[in-house]
């Protein structure tokens, strides 16, 4: 099945007031299966309660705007992934979102780390997150994040180009230390995502392209440098994917590459690493594969493969970052505006305005991705209209969420929730108008703790040479 609504292509047009898709729903106030965290539950009074807190008390101690993370959820899905793949190295794609408690959340649960910038792996060295289970990623490494990656230790460096090939033997021969590394390919594969977040067709900017050969020439490259150690092959094909195809195609690729390698050297690659990418679900529309099923479909693929190669079966990884930190988390929102716009042939849209947008999410804007809401506060028994959420910008582009039923009593002051914004909301958030990011909580059993805090208005000004 074959979903590709991320890329925006199922919207209602500006004369028609519902998207195809979305089918006006019998209950606009209902949590549906599949979109929210698990502690997620309307309480006695018809309020959404998070980690056992209502929404209200959780805004009290931590204000609007508010990524909420479901602490039980996030370790729950964490420890699914890890049993799922038992016998795989699971890496936890902090790219996603991370923090010092969340590299530390991902340790307790047994996970490994996927870090990608020096931010990140800082990030996890000062949590204490141990630098053997780290993998590293980046397209344009520089010399200070790989010489702080191999003063650390840090278990596998993801190698994406000639010059990190050389840069590395250099600093390894300074530091006489001998990294152990996997080669990033392309395997051609062409995802059925939005065109920004997949990685695997050519014209792109990751990895060394096996149709053009030179991955085969940089393994051969690797296996014969005294500097670095390699110890496999790693293919990421995109994110937000649900066609288990891509990883079909993809996985035969690397294991035919492998056994290219091994005619041409006598020696098997002892480790793949398949990269993440799995989808979740943002609206009814999306139906994910469980880490189970996905676990189950993957292994027969390898197998197969390995069989047709005459491989051994190589140590497996994976990284899922989504998946895990995604469905944990939940955006709060306070409404300030309503408007209702005349789309002409009587029919009308409903602007809900809130106190974020696009500086803190900025997924619709980018990849036209659709997500859902419900009024959190209370239930209303009003008709379900056709609403958009938008924020606070200048831009009109600053859409949050595009099509949604909400109650038609909606009012100023009620709390709006957006489920699946624990993945690349906060990771990916800005400062635009001058706007300072919301804080980040994790909540459990009734209490509230902070992950990061609110960053204000101050902090925005001491960055601003012209103020002192
Ligand atoms: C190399 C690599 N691994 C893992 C991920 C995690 O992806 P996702 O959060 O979609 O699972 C990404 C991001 O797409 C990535 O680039
Ligand atoms: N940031 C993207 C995914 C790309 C992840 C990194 N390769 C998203 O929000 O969907």
């Amino acid at each position: 099945m074959t979903h590709m609504h991320v890329a925006g292509s199922i919207h209602a047009d500006a004369t028609s007031a519902a998207p195809v898709w979305l089918e006006k729903p019998t209950d606009a106030n209902a949590l549906v299966d599949g979109l929210w965290s698990g502690t997620a539950v309307r309480g006695a009074g018809g309020e959404m309660h998070l980690g056992g807190l209502p929404v209200t008390e959780i805004i009290e101690q931590a204000g609007s705007p508010v990524y909420v993370i479901d602490e039980l959820d996030f370790r729950g899905r964490a420890l699914t992934w890890a049993e799922a793949f038992e016998g795989w190295k699971v890496y936890y794609a902090g790219k996603s979102f991370l923090s010092g408690t969340i590299a530390r959340w991902v340790q307790e649960e047994g996970l490994n780390l996927d870090v990608c910038s020096l931010g990140e792996l800082t990030v996890a060295l000062r949590a204490g997150f141990d630098a053997a289970r780290i993998g590293l990623h980046g397209n344009n490494k520089s010399e200070e994040l790989l010489r702080l990656a191999l003063t650390a230790g840090v278990g596998r460096i993801i190698v994406d180009s000639a010059d990190e090939i050389a840069r590395l033997e250099r600093l390894g021969a300074e530091l006489s230390v001998r990294p152990d590394v996997l080669i990033r390919v392309t395997t051609g594969v062409e995802a059925h995502t939005h065109e920004y977040i997949a990685t695997a067709h050519e014209d792109q900017k990751f990895g060394f392209s096996i149709s053009g050969g030179q991955a085969l020439v940089a393994l051969v490259r690797c296996h014969g440098s005294a500097q670095v150690n390699l110890v496999g092959i790693h293919s990421h094909i995109g994110s937000q994917i649900f066609d288990t195809n891509g990883f079909e195609v993809a996985t035969r690729r690397t294991l035919r590459l492998m056994s290219q390698f091994k005619e041409a050297t006598g020696v098997a690659l002892p480790e793949l690493d398949l990269g993440g990418g799995f989808g979740i679900a943002y609206t009814t529309d999306d139906s994910p594969a469980t880490a189970h099923d996905l676990a189950r479909g993957l292994a027969e693929i390898i197998d197969h493969e390995c069989r047709a190669f005459g491989l051994e079966r190589p140590l497996l990884s994976i990284e899922p970052g989504r998946a895990i930190s995604g469905p944990a988390g939940t955006a709060l929102y306070t409404v300030g505006t309503i408007k209702d716009v005349e789309l002409g042939g009587g029919q009308s849209r409903r602007y809900i305005s809130v106190d974020g947008g696009m500086s803190d999410n900025i997924r619709p804007a980018l990849y036209a991705a659709e997500y859902s809401a419900v009024i959190a506060d209370r239930v209303s028994d009003a008709a379900p209209t056709l609403s958009r959420v938008v924020g606070l910008h200048c831009e009109g582009g600053d859409i949050l969420v595009r099509d949604t039923f909400l109650p038609r009593d909606i009012r100023i002051g009620d709390v709006i929730a957006v489920p699946g914004a624990g993945a690349y909301s906060r990771s990916m958030a800005s400062n635009y108008n001058h706007t300072p990011r919301p804080p980040v909580v994790a909540v459990r059993d009734g209490r509230v703790a902070t992950i990061i805090r609110r960053e204000t208005l101050d902090d925005l000004l001491a960055l601003d040479a012209g103020l002192e």
